[in-house]
């Protein structure tokens, strides 16, 4: 069973979700989940769902010539609204689906976009939205024409023009160029803002949406943030004050969450949002280790801070709501890769104190000691942790080298994208359960489908 998502809207639309699943996609047993989540929190009733697994796309109407076909028998029978696409469509396959369908057809992106339109608060979430909007439409212009003369002249009139076409183009143009301009205006504001709060050392909870984030800010520090089970629940930046027993205070952020193929244009315009996040000591990624998709998910949340380009900074994995984790196997699979993380209940305070006990260990470290494993032709590297770091052993194989270094923390980020793989020596969990001998930790896995985790993470 699905969960429900709480609706924005309560007159209800009428949506068939439709997918194109290609060999290379990997997916869960339910490949609609995610986009159900996304359409009822837009606030439309799904009423059908469609998947057609192929080997390529139809360049024309994305899906093939039966299936097509076999949507628009669906939309007639559910008497559907819209059909909402989980792939990404461009304007064309979008105007040749509606001709074929009949009705309305958006993609993910739109849909993800309407979210955020309908939830934006702020000057500043609403500026970022109403830019990523006209963005996203720019190129589509033409199509939202072809609607709108058609439903206004009927079938068979001439559209408005190319002259109508150009000067809304040139409007669309003028208000990107002026929001980006207000957008970095807020932007600086905020950098400074953000500068000089810093009496204290700043934490930023970053994930995947509905991962739990506002719950644990909540949780740890008696904030009020709106919590609730709805994508997209927090747009806008706030920022408590956390104190941390025999450590201190620190200023912890909850910011928007993340999903995957975020529309670029959404990312960048979020990024005074972000500011928070971009300044943090220490990030706190916070994963939801209930949901079976929790591995694509971290990997989503990277690939996003990659893009921000935020990810060079020492992260910490939080693996929240473990209460509602169905089997032990589960939370071991994610421990087995992610041996650093630390597991916690949001909402019932269960392993706060490792939390918190985590949290002081990674804002107290300078250094970290790793085993490093770099390519010998990768030169540039080897010097560098050379110049930065101390080196305490190193051996030569034909394929590969191996190191244990002594670095300082704001030197990762190099070795993180340029090694093979690398590990920190001193585990947590291993040190908690006095493992010493460190000939016997597990072999180094970074370097697959998962981004590479930050050196907390990975040991
Ligand atoms: N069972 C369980 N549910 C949790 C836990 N933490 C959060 N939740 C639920 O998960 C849902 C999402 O929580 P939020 O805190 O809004 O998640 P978020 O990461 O802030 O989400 P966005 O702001 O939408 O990105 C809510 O229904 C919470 O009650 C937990 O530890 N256990
Ligand atoms: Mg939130």
């Amino acid at each position: 069973m699905r969960e429900q998502h709480t609706v924005i809207d309560d007159t209800p639309e009428r949506s068939v979700l439709a997918r194109l699943i290609l060999p290379e996609n990997s997916v869960s047993d339910d490949p609609l989940e995610e986009l159900h989540g996304l359409a009822t929190t837009a606030g439309t009733q799904v009423v059908g769902e469609l998947i057609q697994r192929r080997s390529t796309i139809d360049h024309g109407t994305y899906l093939g010539r039966g299936k097509v076909d076999e949507l628009r028998e669906m939309v007639e029978k559910t008497k559907a609204d819209v059909v909402i696409f989980d792939n990404e469509l461009n304007p064309g396959q979008t105007r040749n689906l509606e001709k074929a369908i009949g009705v309305n057809v958006i993609d993910r992106t739109e849909l993800i976009l309407d979210i955020f339109a309908a939830g934006a608060r702020t000057h500043e979430s609403r500026l970022a939205v109403e830019l990523a909007q006209l963005e996203y439409s720019l190129p589509r212009l033409k199509r939202m024409w072809t609607h709108l003369s058609r439903q206004a002249m009927g079938v068979g009139m001439r559209g408005p023009g190319e002259k109508q076409l150009e000067v809304d183009r040139r409007l669309a143009q003028k208000r990107i160029h002026d929001l980006k301009q207000e957008l970095s205006k807020v932007e600086s504001r905020r950098q400074r803002q953000v500068a000089s709060r810093r009496d204290a050392p700043t934490v930023s909870l970053v994930g995947y949406t509905n991962a739990g984030k506002s719950t644990l800010m909540n949780a740890l520090t008696e904030a009020e943030v709106l919590a609730e089970d709805k994508l997209f629940a927090t747009l806008d930046t706030r920022t408590r004050r956390w104190h941390l027993p025999q450590w201190g205070t620190v200023l912890l952020s909850d910011t928007v969450g993340f999903i995957r193929d975020l529309p670029h244009s959404l990312v960048a315009s979020f990024r005074s949002t972000l500011e928070e996040t971009r300044q943090a000591d220490l990030l706190l990624h916070v994963a939801d280790a209930s949901n079976p998709d929790v591995f694509a998910q971290i990997s989503a949340v990277y690939k996003v801070l990659s893009e921000l380009e935020i990810e060079e900074k020492d992260t910490l994995l939080v693996l929240n709501k473990i209460d509602a984790i169905e089997s032990p196997a589960m939370l071991n699979r994610v421990l087995d890769r992610y041996p650093n993380a630390v597991p916690v209940s949001a909402a019932d305070g269960k392993g706060f104190e490792s939390l918190i006990e985590a949290v002081g260990d990674a804002l107290g470290r300078e250094f970290i000691d790793l085993d490093v494993e770099v390519h010998p032709g990768n030169g540039k590297l080897l010097a560098f942790l050379a110049a930065k770091g101390e080196i305490a052993s190193q051996t030569f194989e034909s394929e590969v080298v191996r190191l244990r270094v002594r670095l300082p923390v704001s030197a990762l980020g190099p070795v993180r994208q340029a090694a093979i793989a690398y590990r920190e020596v001193n585990d947590r969990r291993a040190s908690r359960e006095q493992t010493i001998d460190e000939s016997s930790v597990a072999p180094i896995d970074v370097a697959d489908e998962v981004s590479p985790p930050s050196a907390s993470d990975v040991a």
